[in-house]
């Protein structure tokens, strides 16, 4: 027997499956069979004492939990952090506990009332004692591994729990002697899988799979080379062999049914303190405020769900809900996360919805110079749509030129400091760039529901069925194009050459005749072959009115480009012509700026078709400039690309037979933004026939 390695067991005097509260309970309520259970404790328990010295804690009754003792507290040294139960079913085990470890001459730490905290459950010692791995995730908090570290005065590695059936880290990770690993990767996130990779070297890493996962393979109890569990795949064993362990297998089917095996059914006590070692935890906290529709617009369940989703915690420490259901409300939060890596992508992401450090925690924003022409700094802080302002030596900075996928590019001018967002190739030596994610805010308007509604025009939700939802964006783009061009507006459209191919061509055509359109950016597919149909009457070759292909058709669309090479543009085709019908002839006779992009899939190209991708992003930027509206007609290059240059506050309508492309306009929240899964043609034609319907100029709602 190894001297002095002690471990705490309790008997299963009262051990039953009374509720639930993970995952493997359900369904096994009373179904534990009570004399099987204690035959497979004392069996765990004699094979325990031939290893080492095994204490027992009296059983309580009506707390049938506390057969599993990992769960009592963390043991090192002398010191011991007692759990802090998250379900009210185990709480009552606590005070027993304590009562166990200061009979037994422990210092008891205790964690406060709200930061729960399940013991060697959710914390387990490297072997080698260089640190302590901690969960977090389903029972035990972030927030309580700075406590770990500063009363254990030891390294915490923060590990974030993804598998409700590992719902505390010692079901899926095991340390071993000599510093190997059993564990199960897929029960961890990925910045947790980095950290476990980067601490625990490829030789040392024995992954197991599912089937190994849910017999509770890495739910192990290690002493030396020795190592207890209830089952282990032969594959498994053998690995384990290879590297010198012994396996000792004991059924324990009764405690599965209440999600523990032999690890959970013991604690170790002894745990050596190594001296030179001292507390180190890359756990962050920071508290922003929220204020806006936090609740009938999502904001605060988007916020705290991207928190978890990221890696992060989260305590709500305060919630101010508006007195009137238009009224905004405001919340504190408090944001923990195990890396400053992992706080600034949480950060970085709030900011988007419009949260913002307390007053008293405002910072400027960290700046740092741009050194090579074209390169930002490598933590530079990526811009959104929305409004953004930065703190520059303690004032709001507002950032000029928004679009998202930018740096924040700061320059002192004769008129003083300057913000823009600026695209990666536009940055200059000696501009100072926007790095981490300090002293940045955005702006996010909260319209008052009256104000929201007021608006005729608010996209609706996407609650609306596939079906209906046509008809009701036709009717909603109607009503905003008539309100936008008899108030003097502008509305960009952008689209690809599907539009002529499914006969919407004429509609386009329309819309631009009759004023709707101030603008069109496409590429060289759409004038080439809105040009076919207006020469040739074709598309591709096929026969815009009978629908079938011509003879030769293939080659119609080379025709054209030569005739309009040979012309020198298309408004001198329109000019000389040649042109006489359709989308361009329509943008040249109504003077309709607009700009057609280059693309590796180019035929010719057109003679206005810009191939210097820089040039023709600039002559978007311009174009896209006062854009009330943009209509996104089938061009997922387009689209995309347009709404990557567009600030928030412009209403998109993205029209795709492909639901991926219209979802890109998602994050843009359905008030400002609209995706509708149909055909392009048939969306064109149902616009102008509803056009057609709105006989009356459009006059705002009086009152
Ligand atoms: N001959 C040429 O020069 C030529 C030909 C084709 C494309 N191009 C160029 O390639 C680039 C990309 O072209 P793109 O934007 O057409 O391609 P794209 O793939 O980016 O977008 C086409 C979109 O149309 C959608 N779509 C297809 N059928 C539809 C329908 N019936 N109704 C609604 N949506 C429908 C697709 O889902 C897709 O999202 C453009 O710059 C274009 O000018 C050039
Ligand atoms: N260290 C462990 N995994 N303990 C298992 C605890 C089982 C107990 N039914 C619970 O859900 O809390």
């Amino acid at each position: 027997m190894t001297s002095q390695i002690r471990y705490l067991m309790c008997p299963p005097d009262h051990y039953d499956v009374d509720y639930v509260i993970n995952p493997w309970m359900e369904g096994n309520i009373h179904k534990s069979s009570r004399d099987r259970a204690v035959q497979q404790w004392h069996q765990l328990y004699h094979i325990l004492k031939e290893h080492a010295i095994v204490d027992l804690v009296p059983p309580q009754k009506g707390w049938p939990d506390m057969v599993f003792t990992a769960n009592a507290g963390l043991v090192l040294g002398d010191t011991v952090v007692l759990s802090r139960f998250l379900h009210k079913e185990r709480q009552g085990e606590e005070p027993y506990f304590k009562q166990w470890f200061e009979e037994n001459g422990y210092k008891v730490y205790e964690l406060p009332k709200d930061l729960p905290f399940e013991g060697a459950g959710d914390a387990l010692l490297d072997r080698e004692g260089r640190w302590l791995w901690a969960g977090y995730g389903f029972r035990s908090e972030l927030d309580s591994h700075p406590y770990l570290a500063k009363w254990l005065d030891i390294e915490v590695l923060s590990l974030r729990l993804i598998d409700d059936r590992f719902y505390h880290l010692d079901t899926c990770f095991c340390p071993l002697t000599d510093g190997y690993l059993l564990y199960y990767p897929a029960a961890f996130d990925s910045y947790s899988n980095r950290l476990i990779e980067m601490r625990v070297a490829p030789e040392k890493r024995i992954a197991i799979d599912e089937a190994d996962a849910v017999n509770f393979a890495c739910n192990a109890v290690n002493v030396d080379r020795i190592v207890i569990m209830n089952k282990a795949s032969n594959p498994l064993k053998e690995r384990l062999a290879d590297v010198g362990f012994e396996i000792i297998e004991t059924p324990l089917t009764e405690f599965l049914k209440a999600g523990g095996a032999a690890k959970c059914l013991t604690l170790r006590v002894t745990e050596p303190v190594r001296e030179e070692l001292h507390a180190n935890v890359s756990v962050e906290s920071r508290i922003l405020r929220m204020e806006g529709h936090l609740l009938d617009a999502g904001l605060i369940n988007r916020a705290l769900d991207l928190i978890v989703d990221n890696g992060g915690s989260f305590q709500v420490l305060n919630f101010n809900l508006g007195e009137q259901r238009q009224s905004t409300s405001a919340a504190e939060v408090k944001v923990s996360a195990p890396s400053h890596e992992v706080m600034e992508e949480i950060i970085s992401q709030l900011i988007d919805l419009g949260a913002v450090d307390l007053p008293q925690d405002e910072q400027d924003v960290k700046l740092e110079p741009v050194t090579i022409p074209g390169v930002a700094p490598d933590d530079f802080y990526v811009s959104t749509i929305y409004p953004t302002e930065v703190r520059i030596n303690g004032e709001w900075v507002i950032v000029h030129n928004q679009r998202m996928d930018g740096a924040i590019a700061i320059s002192q001018t004769p008129q003083g400091l300057v913000a823009q967002c600026k695209i990666l190739r536009d940055l200059e030596v000696g501009e100072q760039v926007v790095v981490d994610v300090q002293g940045i805010r955005t702006i996010r308007k909260t319209e008052s529901r009256e104000k929201r509604n007021a608006e005729e025009f608010s996209f609706m939700s996407s609650g609306v069925s596939s079906e209906r939802r046509v008809e009701l964006v036709v009717e909603q783009v109607a009503w905003e194009l008539r309100k936008i061009r008899d108030a003097g507006g502008k509305v960009v459209v952008t689209a690809g050459p599907v539009v002529i191919h499914t006969g919407g061509g004429e509609h386009l055509s329309r819309l631009i005749r009759e004023g709707y359109i101030q603008a069109l950016l496409g590429g060289n597919a759409i004038a080439v072959h809105d040009i076919e149909q207006s020469i040739m009457g074709t598309s591709l070759g096929v026969d815009m009115k009978r629908g079938v292909a011509v003879r030769g058709g293939h080659r119609h669309h080379l025709k054209v480009i030569n005739t309009i090479r040979r012309y020198g543009s298309i408004a001198k085709a329109v000019e000389a012509g040649i042109i006489k019908s359709g989308v361009m002839y329509e943008c040249v006779k109504n003077n309709v700026p607009f700009c057609l992009a280059g693309s590796i899939r180019d035929d010719g190209p057109l003679p206005d078709t810009e191939m210097d991708l820089i040039k023709a992003q600039a002559k978007y930027a311009e174009l896209l400039k006062g854009a009330e509206m943009i209509l996104m007609l089938s061009s997922m290059l387009h689209s995309i690309g347009v709404g990557n240059m567009t600030p928030a506050g412009v209403k998109m309508v993205c029209v795709d037979i492909n639901p991926a492309v219209v979802t890109k306009l998602s994050d843009r929240g359905s008030v400002e933004s609209v995706g509708v899964v149909t055909d392009v043609g048939l969306f064109l034609s149902l616009l102008t026939k509803q056009l057609d319907k709105l006989t009356s100029p459009y006059t705002a709602k009086m009152g």
